[in-house]
C-alpha cells in the first residue's frame, strides 16, 4: 500500500468508532476475497519498456466507487467526498447520507448514482428520475447482491442500523412512502430490468459487479454503457476471485466494446498501472477514500487521490508511457 495511504488508514482507525470503522473495512465470511483483493496486485510485478522517447499522457484512470455512509465517517459525509473529487468521477451510493441533489451540488466534477434496482419498479423509477433531476451524468446498477452479504464484523457487534440523525436519504418520501425506507435487495432482478432502465432513461446504464466473462458477453449485448469487475470489495460471496484475476478474461469477452473499470485492492499508484495493463479501461477506489474521509475530511480524500495520481503517473512514465498485457508476469517469473 503506498505509505500515505497507510497512514490515513491508520490515523481513520484511531478516529473512527471501532464497530463504524469494522463496517468500512470488513468484509464477508472469513474475509479471504477480502485480503486476496490487494493480495492479487502483490503477486504480480511489471516489466517496463524502455527507450521509448515521446509523450507520457496525464489522464488519471480513476473513479470513486460506490461506498454507503459517508457521515458514519465524517460529519460533512459524501459532500467532503464530492468537493474533494475535483473532476475526477464520484459514483454516489444510493446508501448515501446525504441526497443525490446535494452530491450533485457539492461536485466539480461528473457524478453517477449507483442503483440497487428495487423490486417495487415505482421505487425503482422514482430514484432513476431524482438521479437524472439532480443532475447524474449516468446510472451503475450494482449486479452483485441479491442479498445482503454477511459481514462476519457486523454480525459480531450486532451493527445493522444508522445512528439516530442519520438516514439513506435518497430512500425518503419514495412511492408514497413517508421518510426513508429500507434498501431492498432481490433475486428476481435480471437483465430484463437492464433492458427496462435503459428504456426509462436517456442516462447511459452501466452494470457493477460482473465477474463471469459471460454475463459480461450479457451486459454488452444490453446495451450497457460500461462494465465494472466487482467483488463489492469483498462484501458479498467469500468464495469468489479477486477482481483483479477476473479482470482479463472479462477484458477479452468484452473486447473493447465498452469501457471495463476494475474495483477492489487498489491501493497504490503501481496498483492502478497493474489494473490498465491487465485490461481495464480505468479504475475504482473504495475503501481508501473513507480513510482519508474519516481521517481529515474533504482534505483527506483530496490526499489520497493526490496521492493516487502522483504515483501513478511516475510508474506509467517508468513504463516509458505504455501498459500492455504483455508487462504483466507472476512474481518469481524468469525471463
Ligand atoms: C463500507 C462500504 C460500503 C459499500 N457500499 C456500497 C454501495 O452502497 N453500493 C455498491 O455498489 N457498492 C458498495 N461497496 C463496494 C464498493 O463500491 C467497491 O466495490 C469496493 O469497496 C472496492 O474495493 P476496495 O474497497 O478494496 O477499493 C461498498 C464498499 C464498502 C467498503
Ligand atoms: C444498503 C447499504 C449497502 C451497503 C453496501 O453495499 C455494503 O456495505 O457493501
Amino acid at each position: 500500500m503506498n505509505p500515505a495511504l497507510a497512514e490515513l488508514h491508520d490515523k481513520a482507525r484511531a478516529v473512527l468508532d471501532p464497530v463504524h470503522y469494522d463496517f468500512f473495512a470488513g468484509g464477508v465470511g472469513d474475509e479471504v476475497v477480502l485480503a486476496e483483493n490487494e493480495a492479487a496486485f502483490r503477486s504480480l510485478a511489471l516489466l517496463p519498456r524502455v527507450l521509448r522517447g515521446g509523450k507520457i499522457g496525464t489522464d488519471f484512470p480513476v473513479l470513486i466507487s460506490p461506498t454507503a455512509f459517508h457521515k458514519l465517517a465524517h460529519p460533512d459525509g459524501e459532500l467532503a467526498t464530492a468537493r474533494a473529487a475535483d473532476g475526477t468521477v464520484v459514483v454516489s451510493s444510493m446508501a448515501s447520507t446525504v441526497p443525490i441533489a446535494d452530491v450533485v451540488a457539492a461536485a466539480t466534477g461528473p457524478v453517477w448514482f449507483q442503483l440497487y434496482v428495487q423490486p417495487d419498479m415505482a421505487v425503482t423509477e422514482e430514484l432513476v428520475r431524482r438521479a437524472e433531476r439532480a443532475g447524474c451524468a449516468a446510472l451503475v446498477v450494482t449486479a452483485d447482491s441479491p442479498v445482503f452479504g454477511r459481514h462476519r464484523r457486523d454480525i459480531e457487534h450486532g451493527f445493522h442500523d444508522l445512528p439516530a440523525g442519520l438516514a439513506a436519504e435518497n430512500m425518503r418520501d419514495l412511492a408514497g412512502v413517508a421518510g426513508p425506507r429500507d434498501i431492498a435487495m432481490s433475486a428476481d432482478v435480471s437483465w430484463e430490468h437492464i433492458g427496462r432502465l435503459r428504456g426509462m432513461t436517456s442516462l447511459p446504464v452501466w452494470v457493477k459487479g460482473v465477474l463471469h466473462p459471460a454475463d459480461a458477453v450479457l451486459a454488452v449485448e444490453h446495451g450497457v454503457a460500461g462494465i465494472v469487475v466487482s467483488n463489492h470489495g469483498g462484501r458479498q460471496l467469500d468464495l469468489v476471485p479477486a477482481s483483479l484475476d477476473a479482470l482479463p478474461a472479462v477484458a477479452d469477452a468484452v473486447a473493447g466494446r465498452v469501457p471495463v473499470v476494475l474495483d477492489g485492492g487498489v491501493r497504490s499508484g503501481g496498483d492502478i498501472a497493474i489494473a490498465l495493463a491487465l485490461g481495464a479501461t480505468a479504475v475504482g477506489i473504495g475503501r481508501p477514500v473513507l480513510w482519508g474521509l474519516a481521517a481529515d475530511g474533504e482534505a483527506g480524500v483530496r490526499r489520497v487521490l493526490d496521492v493516487l495520481r502522483d504515483e501513478f503517473l511516475h510508474v506509467l512514465t517508468m513504463c516509458g508511457g505504455v501498459l500492455s498485457r504483455d508487462m504483466v508476469v507472476h512474481r518469481g517469473f524468469r525471463c
